[in-house]
């Protein structure tokens, strides 16, 4: 059974093709217990050119797909071997008829502790001496009354004890009786009374009860439990900021308004101050900016530390990620950017937590006008004062009355907008084969490729003059773009329930995108906006003219010490259990705030639940920020968290054993994508390192490397067509085409969103399938 080491517990939100085609790999293993699920894999994985055995084991996790209809107009066909049309339209119908699963409940999620039966005699068995030997059939006559005693279910009930719960724990307290050699001597004999009559079942009801606590050890702190996770009041957590009469000043506008702008001109001049940015790219922007213009100012992300001053001493003004916002540090301005990211179902937590505990004497906060209603009540409410600036789109935008139809008619200036790395391929691809050169943005890549690619498309002499990207442009970057053409409006995402989807972008994703065009300063003309395929336009006119909804409720996350107190109640759950029962049991005042869901956090803890660390420690871990559809950072984390766990430290020679140090140039789109894995690996060793310092002992040869690797990332994009066209080659036993370009036609075949090498990979995993219990 055990042959297949496991790649770790596949979950709905990490079924991606990747995953298809890694679990073909005769080392890994594919765990579900879902048998639509496992028949979608064995045909994705034999679409994958894969016909290896399987190894299924069970575990109880569920998967629709949703793939794309057919559209009757001109969008094409997407190409998915070895898979009927018919077959992916029963897939949608899966997917749509699918009911939302229940919020679990907290008997659902608690995990019985075992109450072993008494296996050992004493010399002297005094129960049977005094009542009698029990026999067996007695003790289940006496459980057959007490199971349905009325009485006893009343009692039990009062203590939290109902339904499941109480059957199972009734259950086990008959197999304690049954299976124990010796019972305690007054249970033996009021056990023994009752079978002959002399007692009644309630009598047993006291010793039940012990036993259904000791089996759910949380029925003993409920109370405090749920006072621990008491979260309906968020905006006394912070004494410092409500000790401060703060000003509030909401700058509200479309994109392109100069929102930003006015609220870091307060910035520049005051004495003190903080901005909070919704990304990296623009931390270090607002930085080099606040530089720039004589503020001197540092930098702190999750990755880096940047402090201006060469004594180290730290500058008046910081500007950091909003995750990383210092709370402790009185500020006379802080700005807080993107302030509708408050609704963000993963990240509105920060931007909650900024909010209300930013201690400043003025706090800008930049956005969509959709929160308004919601930070002026809460500043009513603390008694701080609120004032409204509102702003006009700085140069106008416009909604095109026609399609692009054909990439052909693509001119400079254009972006086309992807919501998938595959169609990200397919338009460069297409470009390449009608001679335009295009500059390339998508999420994985670093932040410094993000950047010169911009540079590149921004820069009149250089030749790539339309840019090919994904919503990674929405927010950060300074782009000359003078019209968003939209290649798609569906995106795919993980639904509430884990299950992978693609679905239509809201209106103010629409918006946000869209708003790219016509930048104030870096274009002249008037923004414009249209789709690829006509039947998207009126899809897309419709969505650029639906009102944005207001923002009633933001988000809010457990803090450490909350969690810790759980684990002192309920030592034997793992921490993605207790998380779960934390969400189950916390109180919010749900007409203001959400939980934000704890998806990737859960995964990470399940992946190194099996390593002995501190809860402290193990929290830190699954907080860090890397994505759980990449296997080989996952796996890579997993390494750190052991080598951590046995007291080594992580050094950099530990590091290139991991990575595989020196990396040659990709020459595959297969090896692009495993350097952007490795960057990320290198970024999560800089993440962890900042948080411990004494075990991730080499930073600076860290950054190094990612310098290193950038640089070949950077290349490898410039030449990104040759990459997939390599990848036909390679698959195919054909000679790859060396670093310089060539217009030759791509099959279709050779797109492929995600690959990893194996080879890497194996090693990687090589002792992932050993037991490591806490
Ligand atoms: N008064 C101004 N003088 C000079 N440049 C300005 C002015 N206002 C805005 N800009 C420039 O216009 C561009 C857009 O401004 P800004 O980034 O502040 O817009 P925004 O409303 O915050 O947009 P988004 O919603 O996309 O974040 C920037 O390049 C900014 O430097
Ligand atoms: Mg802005």
């Amino acid at each position: 059974m055990n042959r297949y080491p496991l790649l770790h517990c596949i979950n709905r939100q990490t079924l991606t093709n990747t995953m298809y085609r890694q679990i073909s790999n005769p080392l890994l293993k594919l765990i579900s217990s879902n048998s639509s699920l496992v028949r979608c894999v064995l045909e994705r994985s034999r679409a994958h050119a894969c016909s290896r055995r399987f190894c299924i084991q069970t575990v109880p996790h569920r998967v629709i797909f949703n793939v794309p209809v057919r559209s009757k107009h001109t969008r094409p066909e997407p190409k998915v071997l070895g898979r009927t049309t018919k077959k992916r339209k029963t897939m949608l119908e899966m997917k749509r008829n699918s009911k939302p699963k229940p919020a679990p409940t907290l008997e659902s999620l608690v995990v019985p502790v075992p109450v072993e039966p008494h296996v050992s005699k004493n010399s002297t068995d005094i129960g049977a001496e005094l009542a009698g030997v029990l026999k067996r059939e007695e003790v289940v006559s006496v459980f057959r009354l007490l199971s349905v005693d009325k009485s006893c279910m009343e009692v039990a009930a009062e203590k939290g004890i109902t339904g499941d719960l109480y059957r199972k724990a009734m259950l086990d307290f008959k197999r304690f009786c049954v299976e124990s050699i010796e019972l305690p001597v007054e249970m033996h004999i009021i056990l023994k009374d009752i079978a002959n009559g002399a007692g009644h079942v309630s009598d047993m009801l006291p010793f039940f009860m012990e036993h259904a606590i000791a089996m759910y050890p949380h029925l003993r702190c409920l109370e405090d439990l749920k006072k621990i996770s008491d979260l309906s009041s968020p905006v006394h957590w912070y004494p410092a900021a409500r000790a401060v009469k703060r000003r509030i000043i909401y700058h509200s506008g479309p994109t392109n308004s100069g929102k930003t702008y006015q609220a870091l001109q307060k910035f520049f001049r005051a004495e003190s101050g903080v901005y909070c940015g919704p990304l990296r790219l623009l931390a270090n922007e607002i930085f080099h900016r606040s530089n720039r213009e004589g503020t001197p100012c540092d930098l702190v992300t999750g990755e880096e530390r940047i402090c201006v001053d060469p004594d180290g001493n730290p500058a008046c003004h910081v500007s950091c990620t909003v995750e990383m916002t210092s709370l402790d540090t009185p500020y006379e301005v802080a700005v807080i950017d993107e302030i509708q990211m408050l609704r963000d179902e993963n990240r509105g937590w920060a931007w909650t937590r900024a909010l209300l505990g930013i201690n400043a004497e003025e706090v800008h906060v930049c956005g969509e006008g959709t929160a308004e209603e919601f930070i002026r009540e809460i500043a009513e409410s603390v008694g701080d004062t609120f004032e409204m600036n509102t702003y006009e789109r700085l140069t106008p935008l416009e909604v095109m009355d026609e399609p692009l139809g054909d990439l052909k008619y693509v001119q400079p200036g254009d972006a086309v907008v992807c919501f998938t790395k595959a169609d990200i391929y397919k338009v460069s691809q297409k470009l390449e084969t009608i001679g335009i050169e295009s500059a390339v943005i998508y999420g994985s890549l670093p932040s410094g490729t993000k950047v010169s690619q911009a540079n590149n498309f921004n820069n009149p002499n250089h030749p790539a003059k339309v840019l090919v990207a994904t919503d990674a442009i929405g927010m950060g970057l300074n782009l000359s773009i003078q019209r968003i053409v939209f290649y798609s409006l569906n995106k795919p995402s993980v639904d509430g329930e884990g299950n992978f989807t693609k679905s239509s972008i809201k209106p103010h994703e629409a918006l946000q995108i869209a708003g790219r065009a016509g930048r104030f300063g870096k274009t002249k003309k008037t923004g414009l906006v249209t789709t690829l395929f006509g039947e998207d336009l009126p899809k897309l006119k419709k969505l650029m003219a639906t009102s944005i909804q207001k923002i009633e409720k933001v988000g809010l996350q457990p803090a450490v010490n909350q969690i810790e107190l759980f684990a002192y109640h309920l030592p034997q759950s793992t921490l993605s259990n207790l998380i779960d029962i934390f969400m189950t049991l916390c109180s919010l005042d749900h007409s203001r705030y959400f939980m934000c869901r704890m998806d990737s956090f859960k995964t990470l803890a399940d992946v190194i639940e099996g390593v002995p660390l501190d809860l402290t420690v193990r929290y830190t871990f699954c907080c860090s920020p890397i994505s759980t559809t990449k296997p080989f950072v996952i796996a890579a984390m997993l390494m750190m968290a052991r080598r951590f766990s046995k007291g080594s430290p992580l050094t950099e020679k530990f590091l290139t054993s991991v990575i595989e140090w020196p990396l040659k140039s990709p020459k595959t789109l297969a090896d692009l994508v495993h350097l952007e894995d490795v960057f990320d690996v290198l970024d999560l060793y800089l993440w962890l390192g900042y948080r411990f310092p004494d075990m991730f002992v080499h930073m600076e040869e860290t950054r190094a490397m990612q310098g290193v690797l950038e640089l070949k990332i950077q290349e490898a994009v410039q030449e990104i067509v040759r990459l997939l066209l390599n990848e036909t080659r390679r698959a195919q036993g054909n000679p790859l085409i060396p670093g310089k370009k060539l217009r030759e036609k791509v099959p279709e075949m050779s797109i492929k969103e995600t690959l990893l090498k194996d080879g890497v990979l194996r090693k990687l995993m090589k002792t992932n399938n050993k037991k490591h219990r806490r």
